[in-house]
């Protein structure tokens, strides 16, 4: 992408406040892996308790709070007031489309999981190809097909390499889940982590990872190799990260310092304030904007846990099943943020170059 699209003064006017963004989100990013995949190379998989820990931070730190500006975003985007009208539609398209997956949970737990894996493959690409844009400056995602591509692998990581490398506890989250539901489904389930079918995914995805890399090589623009080297550096990394540290820690860890780090960060760069304040490196004042904004709705991302405890027909008995209960809180909060965050993509011209 040329350093004169329209992307570039939608994103933020400051090139300052870019350069900080993209520091952060790939300095923490990237530490993340490293700190994770060394201690676990070195003294092995940690306790499966100690495992559940990001996950658990998540619902306060960093993770739920990232959705909790829904309500906020896209006006600030389009440098218009927050109006009860805007705040009213934000509040419907969580009511209706988050109810509406609550119901498929409650009739069709597998699939109901199956679109789970499939959002959030989506989410967390479409989170990506974002900062790869607008932080990275990738010059090598110029077409809507390559960005479409980046997609696909950036949210194939985190959802695809764990089935590969770690079927058990991958099986074990996803029976627990649906175990919520009806305990009988969970059969259903198996086919996926047959050997068979993670072959065929590891063969597929992992060629589709050597192409994108590859087309995206010979596709730099004349910024040089920078850029491409910042997406080769981090998708390999995250290959490396998935397979080697065990999933509900990796993801947790993902789910905080990547995904919602980045998102964090993209939220604070369309509003004006938090982006003035990064521009001035006043990282605190950004961040303590951020704390309050998301405040509000994170404690109504609480009562929403609550209200999917009591409706689930198993009472949550184990630890697992606390984590199951939050994942399917989550899946029901991310359909309508996903909406959100495809309207701002839109505002922002992420899939339109
Ligand atoms: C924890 C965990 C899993 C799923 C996590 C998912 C799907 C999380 C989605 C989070 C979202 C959508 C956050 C919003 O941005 C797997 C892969 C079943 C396997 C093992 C552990
Ligand atoms: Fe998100």
């Amino acid at each position: 992408m040329s350093r004169e699209t329209p992307l570039r003064c939608v994103v933020s006017d400051g090139e300052k406040s870019r350069q900080r963004a993209a520091r952060l989100s790939l300095g923490v990013g990237l530490l993340s892996l490293a700190v994770a995949v060394s201690v676990t190379a070195l003294v092995g998989s940690p306790p499966l308790s100690y495992q559940y820990v990001p996950l658990a931070l998540s619902v306060v730190v960093l993770g739920l709070p990232h959705g909790a500006v829904d309500h906020l975003v896209l006006p600030r985007a389009r440098g218009d007031p927050v109006t009860r009208r805007s705040l009213l539609l934000v509040g419907l398209l969580y009511l209706f489309v988050g109810t509406a997956y609550a119901v498929l949970w409650l009739l069709a737990p597998v699939h109901a999981f199956a679109l789970f894996i499939l959002v959030t493959l989506v989410h967390w690409g479409q989170g990506d190809v974002y900062a790869l844009l607008a932080l990275v400056r990738a010059d090598h995602l110029k077409t809507r097909t390559s960005r479409l591509l980046a997609l696909v692998v950036r949210g194939g990581l985190p959802m695809l390499v764990p089935l590969i490398a770690f079927p058990a506890q991958y099986a074990f989250v996803a029976e627990t889940i649906v175990g919520l539901f009806d305990p009988d489904a969970v059969a259903a389930l198996e086919p996926m982590f047959s050997p068979a079918i993670r072959t065929a995914i590891a063969i597929g995805f992992g060629g589709l990872v050597a192409f994108a890399l590859l087309r995206g090589f010979f596709r730099t623009g004349p910024d040089g190799r920078g850029p491409w080297l910042v997406d080769a550096t981090e998708t390999l990394g995250l290959v490396v990260y998935f397979a080697v540290v065990p999933p509900i820690l990796a993801i947790g860890l993902y789910f905080c310092f990547w995904h919602s780090l980045r998102h964090i960060i993209r939220t604070m760069l369309v509003d004006s304030v938090a982006s003035t304040a990064l521009d001035r490196g006043a990282i605190g004042t950004a961040w303590r904007r951020f704390a309050r904004d998301a405040a509000p709705l994170t404690v109504g991302g609480l009562i929403v846990l609550v209200g999917i405890w009591l409706s689930v027909p198993q009472t949550p008995a184990s630890v697992a099943d606390v984590l199951a209960v939050y994942l399917v809180t989550i899946a029901v909060l991310t359909l309508p943020h996903v909406v959100v965050v495809t309207l701002l993509d839109r505002e922002q011209r992420i899939w339109s170059p």
